[in-house]
């Protein structure tokens, strides 16, 4: 290894932060980077992807994503001390510390496929780095990476990059939620900055601490060692993972004893050694990381020589399979036990409210499993498009893709009143606050249906099932028996 790459301890300098690069301009890289530049506008910010597209969108005034508060924040610094650009390696070249926030998705073929994560983003962009960065600087894993990563990184580094560039490598785990990026980011719980017990490392960690000290609280700012911030960012997303299917484990019991689930959970919740969050029952977790980083963990057990650790964490997963499918059957069952050529409304297709990311939301799975069994679906989501649903679910039949083969028998709406139109059932699957309103008229949206006409609450939204029973719906509700 070489000497330029402090896995040793070396008093070769840590230039002070004043250009900041961003490898990657996804639901992360975008909005940690565009905070950050909002808060210090004495940085240059430069974010930086090798989708055209995505960075057309950054610079354009249809970001790419959408997150509660970050027009606001991009319009005030872009083009101050904010840039986004495809010129990757000029935006590493200039660069003081580098963000590697590429993708980390799970390996779908070879060796681990199912479950490893695949590192091939994160190589790329090391060595774009090694290659291209002639001072060397702070790289920060902001990634979800396998514990020991930075490893690699280092190799890559030394074997690629000229002596007298000096690299040192921090783990600074990102733990934003979807649909609350922008609040967590400016408040968030716990900032974690791993590095190399060196000198080196321990200065890099100071200089990172001191650009998040410029708007988080100190004690939020936590140090530790490079592997054991790794491993934490894995540990918290299984641990919360593990919270959502055990509360969905509770929902089936509750489901055929008459008990209730949200009251179950209410009685747990006023524990204070349980606490009160991520224990709602529902459909099932989805969204691009508690999949993806469990996968990882069990992984990481596996290639541990751990074979007990993997199979517990992997019940997470099986749990939350079962629920998706559960909830499907569920409907099947109680509609008859048939719903061929039913008209079903789908309401909400994002995998949480507030986003319109569908990557891994229950509502695919639920959905394919109700076309497998015939039903023709009506879907309407706020914030997601028909081209977004088409990806997840495959063209609607009668839509103008001509060489796709299988075409599915859906629809996208666009209103909750419109989708329910001729609708024997309506089904919940996100949970998004218009769909939680007063304002929602409930007598017409009954009076439009077919007759009988089901709710299935997959998301607790449904708060008064008496008053809908009332006006002649048959209500079902996850984790609620009757
Ligand atoms: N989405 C979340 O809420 C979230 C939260 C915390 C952590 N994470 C982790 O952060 C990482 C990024 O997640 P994301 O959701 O932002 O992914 P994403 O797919 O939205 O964005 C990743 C971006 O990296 C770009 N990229 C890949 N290789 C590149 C390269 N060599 N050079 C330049 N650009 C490159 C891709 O084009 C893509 O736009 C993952 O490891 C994920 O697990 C995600
Ligand atoms: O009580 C709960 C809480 C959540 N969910 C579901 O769990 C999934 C994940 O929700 P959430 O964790 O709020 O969103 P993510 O954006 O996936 O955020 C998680 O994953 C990120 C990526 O690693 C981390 O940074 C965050 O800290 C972690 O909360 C969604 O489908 C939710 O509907 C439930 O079903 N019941």
């Amino acid at each position: 290894m070489s000497p330029h790459v402090s896995y040793f301890d070396t008093d070769a300098e840590i230039r002070s932060v004043k250009n900041i690069c961003c490898i990657g301009a996804g639901y992360v890289g975008g909005p940690t980077c565009a905070v950050l530049a909002w808060k210090c506008p004495d940085i240059k910010v430069t974010i930086t992807d090798i989708a055209e597209d995505r960075i057309r969108a950054w610079n354009s005034d249809e970001l790419p994503i959408f997150e509660p508060g970050l027009d606001d924040i991009v319009k005030e610094a872009r083009g101050r001390n904010l840039f986004f650009t495809t010129d990757v390696d000029g935006s590493i070249e200039a660069a003081d510390l580098i963000f590697v926030s590429v993708n980390t998705p799970t390996k779908v073929a070879g060796i681990g496929a199912g479950l490893a994560a695949d590192l091939c983003y994160i190589e790329a962009a090391t060595r774009r780095i090694a290659t291209v960065s002639k001072r060397g600087a702070i790289i920060v894993e902001k990634s979800t990476v396998p514990c020991r990563t930075a490893e690699s990184m280092n190799q890559i580094l030394s074997a690629l990059s000229p002596s007298n560039a000096t690299f040192e490598i921090l783990s600074n785990p990102e733990f934003l939620a979807e649909g609350t990026a922008v609040e967590d980011l400016l408040d968030p719980a716990r900032v974690l900055i791993g590095s190399m017990p060196t000198t080196r490392g321990r200065l890099a960690q100071q200089r990172l601490a001191e650009v998040y000290s410029r708007w988080v609280r100190p004690e939020a700012i936590v140090t530790m060692g490079l592997w054991s911030s790794e491993l934490s960012k894995l540990a918290a997303n299984a641990l919360l993972a593990q919270r959502v299917s055990s509360i969905n484990a509770i929902a089936a019991i509750c489901e055929r004893t008459e008990a209730n689930v949200h009251e179950v959970s209410s009685a747990c919740r006023l524990d204070l050694r349980i606490g009160s969050k991520f224990l709602e029952a529902g459909i099932g977790f989805g969204g691009s990381c508690f999949q993806k980083d469990l996968q990882n963990l069990v992984y990481l057990s596996l290639s541990l020589g751990l074979p007990e650790v993997a199979e517990y964490w992997k019940q997470v997963l099986v749990m939350n399979a079962w629920t998706k499918q559960r909830f499907a059957r569920n409907i099947v069952q109680k509609m008859f036990s048939t719903i061929t050529a039913k008209h079903i409304a789908i309401l909400g297709f994002a995998f949480k409210a507030d986003t319109g990311d569908t990557r891994e939301a229950p509502a695919i799975d639920v959905c394919r499993d109700l076309l497998e069994d015939g039903a023709l679906l009506h879907i309407y989501d706020p914030k997601v498009s028909s081209s977004a649903i088409n990806r997840a679910l495959g063209p609607a039949k009668g839509s103008n893709v001509s060489f796709q083969s299988e075409q599915r028998a859906y629809t996208v709406e666009a209103s909750m009143q419109q989708a329910c139109v001729g609708a024997s059932a309506l089904v919940f699957l996100t949970k998004w606050a218009e769909f939680e309103s007063h304002a929602v008229d409930w007598k017409a949206i009954y009076a439009s249906m077919s007759k009988p006409a089901w709710i299935f609450d997959g998301r607790n939204i449904v708060k008064d099932p008496t008053a809908l029973k009332k006006l002649g719906f048959i209500v079902y509700q996850s984790g609620v028996g009757y």
